[in-house]
């Protein structure tokens, strides 16, 4: 068998260009949706990253402010800022780009965000709201995936949904999401003991480890959708996922490629998050 890709990026664009339609009637009675990027340091992958997504907001009619803060940055002068940004009208949506510096408490940072800004998913609010099943934002990669699985026509309800990894930002909401689509969800780590057992079992395999083609095909049931979430830097300066794609495609029925895949729907659902944060602003 060889499975099929799943073009993230294709998906994207088609999602993107519907969004640009709902921009533009928002920009029309006033309300730009605008996102603000904080970022804090050097870290060069971080540079890339924000980067891109700053052209993407642009690029669907948003307004996007990147902001570079020097590595020494206080904690209370960041936490001054997003207080700021928290009051400004001009901004819906708050991402502050993570990892931070170490002197910084990550945790108090993204508590400080308005949760009605927090596009990103992270806030506690975001997390209580998804844990009960009320509106709240949904953390970008677990909601792409979902997004995903939707476009291939693959209903996760009755299905058996192996998630590999808990952080707090992808394995643990893309397990909570899938049990809210009713699926039967099994969530892997370091100390699971039969891992390569259980991933064999999935009907939907999300590997989110960050260990380069840590999912071999022995562990991918026969027709199995796989979605990678792994963006690992190799030596080479290329990037690879946590799935062992050219051996893995041969035993699943569906798989996403590293890059082209998750990655392109996390920034997505990014501007999702704040279109509609956006639209909730407009209507108060
Ligand atoms: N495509 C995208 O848009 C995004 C991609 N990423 C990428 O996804 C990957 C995961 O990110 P993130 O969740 O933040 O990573 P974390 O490092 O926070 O979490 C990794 C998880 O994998 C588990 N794990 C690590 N090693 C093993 C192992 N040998 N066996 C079983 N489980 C293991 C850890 O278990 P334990 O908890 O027990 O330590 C942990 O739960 C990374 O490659 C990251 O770069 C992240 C965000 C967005
Ligand atoms: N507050 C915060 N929110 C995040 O969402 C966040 C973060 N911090 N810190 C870092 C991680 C990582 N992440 C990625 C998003 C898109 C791609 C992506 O689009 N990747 C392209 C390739 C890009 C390239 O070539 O480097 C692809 O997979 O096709 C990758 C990684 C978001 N993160
Ligand atoms: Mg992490």
């Amino acid at each position: 068998m060889t499975a099929q890709p799943i073009d993230g990026n294709a998906l994207a664009a088609k999602l993107r260009a519907h969004m640009a339609t709902e921009v533009a009637a928002l920009a029309a009675q006033g309300h730009t949706p605008g996102l603000t990027v904080l970022l804090v340091g050097e870290d060069p992958a971080s540079q890339v990253y924000v980067r891109n997504k700053v052209k993407a907001c642009e690029a669907i009619g948003m307004a996007s402010r990147l902001e570079r803060h020097p590595a020494d940055m206080s904690e209370a002068a960041l936490l001054a800022r997003i207080q700021e940004l928290n009051a400004d009208p001009s901004v819906h949506g708050i991402l502050v780009q993570l990892p931070l510096p170490k002197h910084l408490n990550a945790d108090l940072v993204i508590e400080t965000i308005a949760p009605e800004k927090d596009v990103d998913g992270f806030h506690i609010a975001s997390a209580g709201a998804l844990m009960v099943g009320q509106p709240g934002f949904k953390p970008c990669t677990p909601y792409g995936c979902m997004k995903m699985l939707e476009d291939i026509g693959c209903n996760p309800r009755g299905k058996h949904a192996v998630v590999i990894g808990r952080s707090n930002i992808v394995g643990k909401p893309m397990a909570l999401l899938l049990l809210q689509a009713s699926a039967t969800v099994t969530i892997c780590h370091s100390a699971t003991p039969n891992l390569a057992e259980l991933a064999r079992q999935a009907d939907i395999l999300v590997a989110a480890v960050g260990r380069p083609r840590f999912v071999t095909a022995d562990m991918v049931k026969p027709g199995a959708v796989v979605l990678d979430v792994g963006i690992n830097r190799l030596p080479d300066g290329k990037l690879c996922g946590d799935v062992d794609f050219d051996a893995v495609k041969d035993v699943a029925g569906w798989i996403t490629p590293v890059p082209g895949g998750v990655g392109p729907m996390t920034i997505t659902m990014l501007l999702q998050n704040t279109l509609e944060a956006a639209q909730r602003r407009a209507s108060t």
